[in-house]
């Protein structure tokens, strides 16, 4: 289970708000490619309070989530499951991370209790608290924002900490190819 900005594609304090500025992260999608053909099932759980403070449209989100797809049927691969936050900080939703409803989703969408020991991969705490929440492993990249939160601290007991998703798809192949 993936957060996006940072993980997947460059982040921005800017925030992400047009096709142009999604821009994969090198060596993500090829990641995501081999963890699909090693029998993985791919999910993403973003927060986008960008649609809420009117920075972008829907219409721009979904052409990003397209454009992902396309790039990852490309190398014969695909996202199972794209669940995003629409809300601003203000809107007290359920589903901005650190809130686990993101995850909830994913947990009914496979109609499973909990997501006890599936990896959450992300570049903030909040990432990992919300995934953490239905009993998923943490796991942290130094990507996007993952330098920073690496250096503020209190991340999640056991979390596991790589250079980029690459690293941690290299890690899950090797222990449970
Ligand atoms: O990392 P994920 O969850 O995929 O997406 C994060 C983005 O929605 C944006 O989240 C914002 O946080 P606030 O929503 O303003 O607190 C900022 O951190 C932006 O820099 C960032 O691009
Ligand atoms: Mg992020
Ligand atoms: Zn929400």
């Amino acid at each position: 289970m993936l957060d996006r900005d940072g993980v997947i594609n460059q982040d921005s304090d800017a925030y992400v708000k047009s096709l142009a500025e999604w821009q994969p992260i090198p060596g993500a999608l090829e990641a995501i490619a081999r963890l699909y053909h090693a029998g993985w099932t791919v999910t993403v759980a973003t927060n986008q309070s960008g649609l809420a403070r009117g920075l972008f449209s829907s219409a721009t989100l979904e052409a990003m989530h397209d454009q992902l797809q396309t790039l990852l049927q490309q190398q014969g691969a695909h996202i199972e499951l794209i669940c995003y936050c629409p809300h601003g900080p203000e809107d007290q939703c359920d589903c901005r991370k650190p809130k686990p409803g993101l995850f909830q989703q994913i947990a009914t969408y496979f109609d499973v209790p909990n997501l006890r020991d599936v990896p959450v991969v992300g570049d903030s705490v909040r990432d990992l608290q919300a995934g953490i929440a239905l009993g998923a492993t943490p796991y942290l990249v130094k990507t996007g924002k993952g330098e920073q939160t690496l250096h503020q601290g209190g991340l999640p007991e056991g979390t596991l900490v790589f250079d980029d998703l690459s690293a941690v798809a290299d890690y899950l192949l090797r222990v449970s190819p």
